[in-house]
């Protein structure tokens, strides 16, 4: 905004505040004071600022009081939630907020300051973003729980109420049709990375509606501190189908549309029009699907994957992050990996994410195995998995179409002493295997009692997953794992964990089985390489690397995943891997001035400068004031 703008802006609201003033003084001098507010009240106030200049000047924000006329007018569609609030409501909702906090500390995860550390790191965000990276990057292991799994769970579930300054945009389905235009009230020329989702399973927490955009923030937020991609060019987004959360339809403060969630069609219609509107505005955008629930998750996969650059996160990086995980498992027995396919495993949690893992671990057998149609099949025979109704079989009646291809066969379970539905206890106890991973989102599903059985497990080494988040959803925690099934296991959780001390001088390890070793990696390789598409390869080659990363030291201690701390440097690891993969395919377009050419030509040294010299550091630059 020019200097005459800016004066007249602040002229307008200056004016504005001394009426409103004078109009107050008048109001108890004359006792005249009801016709005079009444007429102040309805006079406009000339502004001089559009679109999120507005939502950032204290003086004109109204936040979600917005109505959509005046929307419309400001070019503020698609920067706030869809459903307008009047002032009382927002007034409401603050105060339910503020006497929220302290029941949020006894509730919510360990550390009963998350939340408002959370707060203290959002205003610093708003206020600062150089600093407030600075502050990530240089205090990841201590805030990443904060601003990401775990914490971030509690922040969606609490959304409502922690909403001030808006971040990202919202898509309803009320813009049916406007989408094109819509995307233009970003005010950022490029974006690099869009992370997106339609709120309907948020961690293991369900359906949180337009809430779940807090994830969309927080997976955006490791991408500029582990991957440095650039945070101006980062787009959270939540598209807002409705809800089929019955509380968050009943509640009057609730900040989303207050409708059930569209489906079939119409749903489609929705999430195509908001492809076809980001690419059209930025075709070299990369989108990253999260946290939709599995009915849509695979589709919308299959759907997109080949036309645009796209990847779901939950399906893609889980199943290349447990791929890591079971790799490290196999090391950590002193066996080579290519003893892989002899693992025995019991996945809990036939989900997006279960079924990503499986159809993952299924592959790279069969390719350890020769790569034939037969070592595909005889891959199927080492995985058992059980789902909210058992072990899944081929009698089971109406089976997931993405789970059918892991479904037992009848006569084979039953000279394991199994059967359709068996519990996951009696699955463990016959199979005795070498993992048991959960994706069940179910917290403490591995008792007492499957972690007994697992005491029985063949493997030297075994190793249990709890992968759900957020911390309560875990399957189990690495205290039960190590002292019921013993201090030689591998433990890994999808939330942080402390170690355990074993009580002998020893730690119990508990790595962090997250898919946030990898997203960060496979979005800055994916940009950089300009690959037109998100490859299975690229995606294989992703996991293989945070595979190899650990020595051979760490992974026979139990260390199969690096610590968080270290996460700038995997990602750079994992990104040289997925360009390398991309110019192997011929995949590569090329990124700025390093075109497809110059990018095949690179060494893995050079490829590595490459990346090192495109990220994105937190440092103040010189500002210099240019006329448009
Ligand atoms: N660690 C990670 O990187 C990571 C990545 C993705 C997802 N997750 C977590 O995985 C969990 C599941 O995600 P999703 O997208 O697959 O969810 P989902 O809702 O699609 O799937 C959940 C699955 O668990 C099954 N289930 C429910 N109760 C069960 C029980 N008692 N026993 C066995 N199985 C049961 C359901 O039948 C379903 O198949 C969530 O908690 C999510 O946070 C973790
Ligand atoms: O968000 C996470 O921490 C991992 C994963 O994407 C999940 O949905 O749980
Ligand atoms: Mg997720």
């Amino acid at each position: 905004m020019g200097n005459f703008s800016r004066q007249m802006a602040l002229s307008s609201a200056l004016l504005k505040r001394l009426q409103s003033r004078r109009g107050a003084l008048n109001a108890v001098n004359l006792g005249a004071a009801r016709s005079f507010t009444t007429t102040e009240g309805h006079r406009p106030t000339i502004i001089h600022k559009r679109s999120l200049d507005i939502l950032h000047d204290p003086w004109f924000n109204k936040g979600t009081a917005f109505s959509m006329t005046e929307r419309d007018r400001l070019d503020l569609r698609g920067l706030l939630p869809p459903n307008v609030m009047s002032p009382e409501q927002q007034i409401e909702r603050f105060m339910a907020d503020l006497k929220r906090l302290e029941q949020s500390a006894r509730d919510g995860p360990s550390d009963p300051y998350s939340l408002a550390k959370w707060r203290i790191l959002n205003r610093l965000h708003d206020r600062n973003e150089t600093m407030y990276y600075k502050v990530l990057i240089d205090n990841i292991a201590e805030y990443a729980p904060i601003v990401y799994t775990p914490t971030v769970g509690l922040v969606c579930q609490k959304y409502s109420g922690l909403f001030r300054r808006p971040r990202g945009m919202y898509f309803s389905a009320q813009d049916r049709g406007e989408m094109m235009s819509m995307v233009y009230n970003w005010p950022a020329e490029q974006v690099d990375m869009i992370v997106v989702t339609d709120g309907s399973r948020i961690l293991g927490l369900g359906d949180l509606g337009v809430q779940g955009i807090g994830i969309a923030i927080g997976k955006l937020d490791l991408y500029v501190a582990a991957a440095g991609i650039n945070p101006q060019r980062v787009l959270p987004v939540m598209i807002d189908v409705g809800t089929n959360n019955e509380q968050l339809l009943k509640d009057p403060l609730y900040l989303g549309l207050q409708e059930h969630r569209l489906d079939g069609e119409e749903y489609l219609e929705v999430i195509d029009e908001f492809m076809e509107a980001v690419f059209t505005r930025w075709p070299h955008v990369i989108v990253q699907f999260e946290d939709f629930q599995s009915k849509w998750a695979f589709n919308l996969l299959q759907r997109y994957r080949k036309e645009y650059r796209m990847f779901n996160d939950d399906v893609q990086g889980t199943a290349g992050v447990a791929l890591a995980g079971l790799l490290g498992a196999v090391r950590a027995q002193g066996r080579p990996m290519i003893d892989f396919p002899r693992m025995k495993i019991v996945v809990a949690g036939a989900g997006s994410a279960g079924i990503g893992v499986l159809n993952a671990a299924r592959k790279t057998m069969s390719r350890m195995l020769g790569d034939t149609n037969i070592a595909f099949e005889s891959a199927r025979s080492q995985f058992w998995v059980v789902d909210a109704n058992g072990l899944i079989t081929e009698a089971r009646e109406k089976i997931d179409p993405d789970a059918r291809s892991f479904a037992r066969r009848v006569k084979e379970i039953e000279r394991q002493g199994l059967r359709e539905g068996a519990n996951l206890a009696e699955v463990v106890r016959q199979v005795k295997p070498d993992v048991l991973l959960g994706l069940s989102a179910v917290g403490g599903l591995f008792s007492k009692e499957v972690l007994e059985a697992l005491k029985e497990s063949t493997s030297t080494r075994p190793a249990i997953f709890a992968m759900s988040n957020p911390t309560k959803n875990a399957e189990c925690t690495p205290e039960e794992a190590f002292s019921i099934v013993g201090d030689h296991i591998i433990f890994g959780s999808g939330s942080p964990f402390s170690n355990v001390d074993l009580g002998n001088g020893n730690i119990g390890h508990c790595n962090q089985a997250n898919n946030m070793f990898l997203f960060p990696g496979i979005g800055l390789g994916t940009l950089l390489s300009g690959s037109k598409v998100i490859s299975d390869g690229m995606l294989q080659a992703a996991a293989e690397c945070l595979a190899e990363y650990m020595t051979e030291e760490e992974v026979h201690k139990g260390i199969i995943y690096p610590s968080i701390s270290r996460i700038r440097d995997i990602t750079k690891e994992v990104a040289a891997a997925v360009i390398t993969e991309a110019i192997e395919e011929d995949l590569v377009e090329g990124y700025r001035e390093m075109d497809a050419r110059e990018l095949q030509k690179l060494n893995q040294d050079e490829i590595r400068t490459y990346i090192q010299n495109n990220m994105w550091n937190p440092d103040y630059t010189k500002l210099v004031y240019k006329k448009d």
